[in-house]
């Protein structure tokens, strides 16, 4: 039997992490898109100081949604905050593979190592 595609079509309904590889792609193609039609393009379009402020205002929606709100409201602005993190990645030109490779490389290495290392004293 044939192992399915890793970024074939299922990879778009996906429930698991491969469809964050699929937005990412849909993301990068609205560059140039038409802003009339795509709120992704609508963002580009509205500049780099615009996407950074989305990605700090859906963090914080973040925050307010695990203090007050539960857990049902942190799944779904959890997911607007990737896909605005994905926007802000397009436009800085870094890709999600960067991104995977540097967590990659943090496993194995403990987070209170990795902080003592830089902590003087
Ligand atoms: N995952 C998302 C996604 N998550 C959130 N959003 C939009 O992000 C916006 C954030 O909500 P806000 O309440 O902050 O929006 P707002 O008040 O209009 O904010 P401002 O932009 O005015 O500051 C909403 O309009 C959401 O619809 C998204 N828009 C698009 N996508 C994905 O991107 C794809 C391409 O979308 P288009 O670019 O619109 O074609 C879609 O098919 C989706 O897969």
């Amino acid at each position: 039997m044939t192992a399915p595609e890793p970024d074939g079509p299922a990879a778009a309904s996906a429930p698991d992490a491969r469809v964050l590889d699929h937005l990412n792609r849909v993301v990068a193609d609205r560059k140039g898109a038409d802003p009339a039609t795509s709120y992704t393009a609508k963002l580009f379009a509205k500049g780099p100081n615009k996407i950074a402020q989305k990605v700090g205002e859906e963090a914080t929606e973040v925050v307010i949604a695990a203090v007050a709100e539960g857990r049902d409201s942190v799944v779904t602005e959890s997911a607007d905050l990737l896909y605005h993190l994905s926007v802000l990645w397009a436009q800085t030109g870094v890709t999600p593979d960067e991104v995977w490779a540097e967590l990659a490389r943090r496993f194995g290495t403990s987070g209170l190592d990795e902080k003592a290392s830089r902590t003087p004293g």
